[in-house]
């Protein structure tokens, strides 16, 4: 089932203790197994983990990537709108 976050929760996984968590459009993302095998690499999840990365996200990739690891990716969505 599919937990409800808000970006307050999101903000604090971004290091190696908590996890690294992003929001991309309303779902929350945890990539910290995917940091390894991300094509644009790890450093820039890294960048963007606690924070709403909607924006550059779509700047680099398209709705199939979404469809191919958005599944595996996804533990849940943020409550509130994001805009961290
Ligand atoms: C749920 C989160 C993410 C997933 C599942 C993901 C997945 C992928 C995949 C599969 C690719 C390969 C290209 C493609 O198939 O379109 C890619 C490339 C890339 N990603 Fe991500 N990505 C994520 C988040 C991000 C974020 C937040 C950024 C920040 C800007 C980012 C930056 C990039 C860049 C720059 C490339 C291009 C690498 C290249 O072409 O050399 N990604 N990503």
């Amino acid at each position: 089932m599919s937990k409800t976050y808000t970006t307050a929760d999101v903000a604090q996984h971004k290091d190696e203790s908590n996890g690294y968590w992003l929001i991309v459009e309303n779902d929350v993302y945890d990539v910290s197994k995917f940091l390894d095998d991300h094509p644009g690499g790890a450093k820039i999840l890294k960048r963007f983990a606690g924070k709403n990365a909607t924006k550059s996200f779509w700047k680099y990739h398209n709705e199939s990537v979404l469809k191919k690891y958005g599944a595996k990716l996804k533990i849940g969505e943020v409550g509130e709108s994001a805009k961290l």
